[in-house]
């Protein structure tokens, strides 16, 4: 309840202890929610287990059981899964919680069909680097969700990292570039230290130097405001090691590869809206 008791947060129910569940409740505790205040559904009772002895907080296996506690309830499970867990949840909202979903692709008004007339809900769109307060998230307000709910999803999403607001239309573009980015970018990551590994450095050593260039690389992007293409020229002595490189990688065709990649994820998004 937000009340005294609580420190005026919201009682938050996480469903689904997955990969991005847990990405969520850790930021929740981070931003200054109480083990107390959230609660996570997680039908595999050895994760619930790993999850209520790593965090504190209240597991178990029934959605309806927890959403019934809760003032927002956070849908983390897999897109297929989604319409089961509304039509479990649905029978015990009383209509004042904010419904919040993580699921890629599925459209806020097939939620809004299945759960009760006027339940405020908002889709988000977080990546994996949130764990690490590096995160890059997008959320969009449906029908019902106020400008007091976009700021409720705002500041228990504060410690994941950037938090933007967009148009529910630009959702699927954003899952697939920053949704599913740091795919891309460990991609890169690695394929980087495997290069290292074969031009003879140790196989740790060329891990560490190709994670601290990206994450240095990104930092210099942040920080300098310069397009990357500019960044990318600094790098590029005329006659050297870099323009040779650079032109080896145009030649493979990898920068219409990244197009292409974000335009299948795009695409994929969209499908998986079309299958609720
Ligand atoms: N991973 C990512 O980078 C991102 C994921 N998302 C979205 O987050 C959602 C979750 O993805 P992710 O965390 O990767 O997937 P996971 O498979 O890691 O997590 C889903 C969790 O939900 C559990 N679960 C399944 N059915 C139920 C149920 N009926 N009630 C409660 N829990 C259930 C699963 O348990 P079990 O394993 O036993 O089935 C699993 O632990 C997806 O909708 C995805 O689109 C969004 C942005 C980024
Ligand atoms: O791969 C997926 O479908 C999810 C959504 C974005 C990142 N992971």
């Amino acid at each position: 309840m937000t009340d005294e008791r609580t420190g005026g947060r919201p009682q938050v129910a996480v469903l689904g202890g997955g990969v991005m569940g847990e990405t969520l409740l850790s930021a929740l505790l981070t931003g200054g929610w109480a083990p107390e205040q959230v609660e996570v559904t997680e039908r595999h009772v050895p994760r619930a287990d790993e999850l209520a002895e790593r965090y504190g907080v209240r597991t178990g296996a029934s959605n309806a059981e927890a959403a019934a506690r809760a003032d927002v309830v956070l849908v983390a499970v897999k897109p297929n899964v989604v319409a089961g867990v509304l039509d479990e949840v649905a029978q015990v909202l009383r209509g004042g919680e904010l419904v919040v979903s993580v699921a890629a692709g599925l459209p806020i008004s097939t939620y809004e069909k299945r759960l009760p007339a006027g339940q405020p809900v908002v889709r988000v769109m977080p990546n994996t680097p949130a764990v690490v307060g590096k995160g890059a998230s997008a959320i969009a307000a449906g029908t019902h969700a106020s400008e007091g709910h976009l700021v409720l999803v705002e500041t228990m999403l504060a410690a994941t990292g950037l938090v933007v607001r967009v148009e529910e239309k630009d959702l699927d573009a954003v899952t697939a570039i920053s949704g599913s980015g740091p795919a891309y970018a460990f991609y890169l990551i690695d394929a980087m230290a495997e290069a290292g590994v074969l031009l003879g450095l140790s196989r740790d050593l060329a891990t560490r130097l190709a994670v601290a260039t990206v994450e240095g690389s990104a930092a210099l992007a942040a920080r300098s405001g310069d397009h990357p293409a500019v960044l990318r020229e600094r790098v590029s002595s005329p006659g050297g090691t870099t323009v040779a490189a650079v032109q080896v990688l145009d030649a493979h065709g990898v920068r219409a590869g990244v197009v292409a990649a974000a335009e299948a994820a795009r695409n994929r998004s969209r499908e998986l809206g079309q299958h609720f």
